[in-house]
């Protein structure tokens, strides 16, 4: 196994991603001592319980000092709070980075906290599932999904290097984006469609309610990854919103528009509508496949060595 790519990495925050990272990083002999810390006590004992971490500290002053990487994988919202404990502890010259499903809010919170001369990188790995916490993490997260880094100085060139071959060495794909475009783009793949997924639950819930039917019991594939969406963490996905508000009010705006052009077509009996809407989403898909984009599919890995 080569040479670890960072001596000391420090996790704050122990769920999904964190834990995941950890496994991942284990795996591929990226990291040399891994510290952790979660808020919560209850977090950190089952941390130490399942052997996440190989350090877990009652601090996050404390898991950060002498850290080469900082990880911030803790809820969008707590992201400044976070850096501002952590600021003091910080090693001259390290790395910060964060998970965070919103990027622009999490640089606006966080930058201005740390002090000059360490690096800031923030990033997104376009992975998860609908659980959460320490338990929910492992090695293959990540593998042939995307990560985002959204560098933001310049003079981090060299570090951003560095982080993009951790996240290649735990399985990732590594792209640069502009933080507002990061989250224009997650509004459209992630964030409208979690909510139209916790929208879809909550009514088939009502209807149940009113009708005594067994709308869930019967609910065919497509509905039920609605439910495994809609089962994602309420605090994450408060946020989420919270913080990513223009984009995802403009997208759902966009998304009202075309959803009532359908709905007149069905009330109005415009089946040509509805066919012409249909045939154009069916090709959107067929080319994603075509173009090899599509990293679940089998023959994605060929179609990115043969550079599409
Ligand atoms: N779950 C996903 O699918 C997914 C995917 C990509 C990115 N993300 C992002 O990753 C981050 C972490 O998400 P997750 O799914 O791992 O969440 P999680 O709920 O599994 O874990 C969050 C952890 O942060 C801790 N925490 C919360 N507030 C804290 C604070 N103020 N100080 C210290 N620790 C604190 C919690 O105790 C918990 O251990 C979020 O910003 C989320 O947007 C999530
Ligand atoms: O697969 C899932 O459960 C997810 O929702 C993962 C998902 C996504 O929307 O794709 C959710 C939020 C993240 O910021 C990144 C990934």
């Amino acid at each position: 196994m080569s040479a670890p790519i960072y001596d000391r990495v420090a996790l704050i925050g122990l769920g999904l991603i964190a834990s995941s990272m950890f496994w991942a990083m284990k795996r591929g002999g990226l990291a040399g001592e891994v510290t952790g810390y979660a808020r919560s006590e209850a977090t950190r004992e089952t941390a130490r319980r399942i052997g996440l971490c190989d350090r877990v500290c009652d601090s996050a002053a404390e898991a950060v000092a002498d850290a080469d990487l900082v990880v911030l994988a803790v809820p969008v919202g707590a992201m400044g709070a976070v850096a501002r404990e952590i600021a003091a502890a910080l090693k001259p010259g390290c790395t910060v980075t964060d998970v965070g499903s919103v990027k622009k809010h999490v640089i606006d919170a966080v930058a201005p906290e740390l002090p000059e001369g360490v690096h800031f990188i923030p990033g997104h790995p376009l992975a998860g599932t609908e659980h959460s916490g320490p338990e929910s993490g492992f090695a293959e997260l990540f593998d042939n999904r995307w990560c985002l880094l959204v560098p933001v100085d310049c003079r981090s060139s060299g570090q951003v290097a560095r982080l993009r071959s951790l996240w290649e060495g735990m399985g990732a794909h590594v792209d640069e984006m502009d933080a507002e475009h990061h989250d224009l783009v997650l509004a459209v793949t992630s964030h409208a469609p979690h909510l139209i997924a916790y929208t879809m639950v909550g009514v088939a819930d009502d209807l149940r309610r009113v009708t005594d039917s067994e709308v869930i019991k019967y609910s065919a594939a497509g509905f039920r990854d609605f439910t495994r969406i809609a089962a994602s963490d309420p605090t994450m996905w408060r946020d989420v919103f919270l913080t990513n508000k223009d984009a995802t009010l403009e997208i759902l705006g966009r998304f009202t528009e075309e959803l009532f052009a359908l709905q007149r077509a069905i009330r109005t009996g415009d089946g040509q509508h509805l066919f012409d809407y249909f045939t154009r989403t069916r090709a959107i898909r067929r080319g994603i496949i075509e173009a090899g984009q599509d990293t679940d599919a089998p023959d994605f890995g060929r179609a990115k060595r043969a550079g599409k």
